[in-house]
């Protein structure tokens, strides 16, 4: 039995908000009951298309989300709720985050102090930065002078920096060169070989399965699939939930079929399936709610999936 590092028991995130021309607020749910584990040693890849909650998730793991999240469920690192205290001891440290953003640089701060932070060493630091092709004057440059791509080599070189035991990368590699985001991606393969989990976020599911041991799949704050790389590498057959499929069909080696229509909006989900509309598959059986269930070694909303 493979030890977990994270453990997300039905996550539930709602944001509480006036609605538009009154004095009542609402709460907008954007994560339904999300459960999702990632072992010592092992890769999660995360996708799914834009809006579907994969950023909510991260920052409801690392405990960024907004004053007016409404949030419900279990979050258990090594098996523990991360409480205030512990927060403080962990994150920088054992737990490491790549943030989307690079807004999350500090503007008026030099790069190599940032990188370092307060637990590292310039000898780490140069270690990274080599390694990130980073030269290394960069260390007292501010962010304004880098580019999106060198901005994005320091928000991973400052989470590499110690020795984590949880890395939460949500996006990456946009703006690497293709060798640098392998590099990327396969630096986070070594430390997984290493004992450390990942929950990797990700838009190139491509790249992904190169070193990813299961992917989960988002759809509109749910995960309609979770299921092992091998199965997306062999392809559409191999998968259980017809968004998934849809997903493979969609990549440019494939078919290149688009997936037509769009993902339901937040504030007005379907009460059945969630993609049900865009289903090619859809029959009577998908009004009624989807509950996850187990499947050929995966996991599945989808009732009609065999
Ligand atoms: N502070 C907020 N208040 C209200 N709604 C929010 C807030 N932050 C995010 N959302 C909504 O939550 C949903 C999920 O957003 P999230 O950023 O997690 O998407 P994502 O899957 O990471 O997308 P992308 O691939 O574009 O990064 C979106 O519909 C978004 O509009
Ligand atoms: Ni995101």
């Amino acid at each position: 039995m493979s030890e977990s590092i994270l453990k997300v028991n039905n996550l539930v995130v709602g944001f509480s908000m006036y609605q538009p021309r009154s004095f009542h607020k609402t709460t907008l749910q954007v994560i339904h009951s999300l459960s999702l584990e990632v072992n010592k040693g092992e890769i999660l890849a995360v996708v799914g298309s834009s809006g579907s909650g994969k950023s909510i998730l991260a920052h409801a793991v690392l405990n960024l989300l907004p004053k007016n999240a409404v949030v419900g469920g279990e979050v258990l690192y090594k098996g523990q709720t991360i409480t205030k205290k512990r927060e403080k001891e962990l994150f920088g440290r054992e737990i490491a985050f790549i943030p989307q953003s690079i807004d999350y640089l500090d503007p008026v701060m030099k790069v190599g102090k940032q990188v370092e932070g307060v637990f590292g060493t310039s000898k780490r630091k140069e270690e990274l930065f080599n390694q990130y092709k980073l030269p290394i004057d960069t260390s007292n440059k501010y962010p304004f002078q880098l580019s999106g791509g060198m901005a994005r080599r320091i928000l991973i070189c400052g989470a590499l920096m110690g020795n984590p035991e949880l890395i939460i990368a949500d996006e990456p590699t946009p703006g690497l060169s293709l060798d640098i985001a392998m590099e990327t991606l396969q630096h986070f393969r070594t430390f997984a070989d290493n004992g450390t989990g990942v929950l990797m976020i990700t838009h190139d599911i491509d790249l992904a399965l190169n070193v990813a041991d299961k992917v989960a799949v988002f759809y509109a704050g749910s995960i309609i699939e979770i299921a092992p790389t091998q199965d997306f590498i062999k392809g559409k057959d191999a998968l259980r939930h017809p968004y998934s499929k849809a997903l493979i069909d969609a990549l440019p080696q494939n078919e290149f079929v688009p997936i037509l229509g769009t993902q339901p909006y937040a504030g007005d989900l379907p009460s059945g399936c969630l993609f049900a509309k865009r289903c090619k598959y859809r029959n009577e059986n998908c009004v009624g709610r989807q509950e996850e269930r187990e499947l050929r070694g995966g996991k599945v909303r989808c009732i009609n999936a065999v």
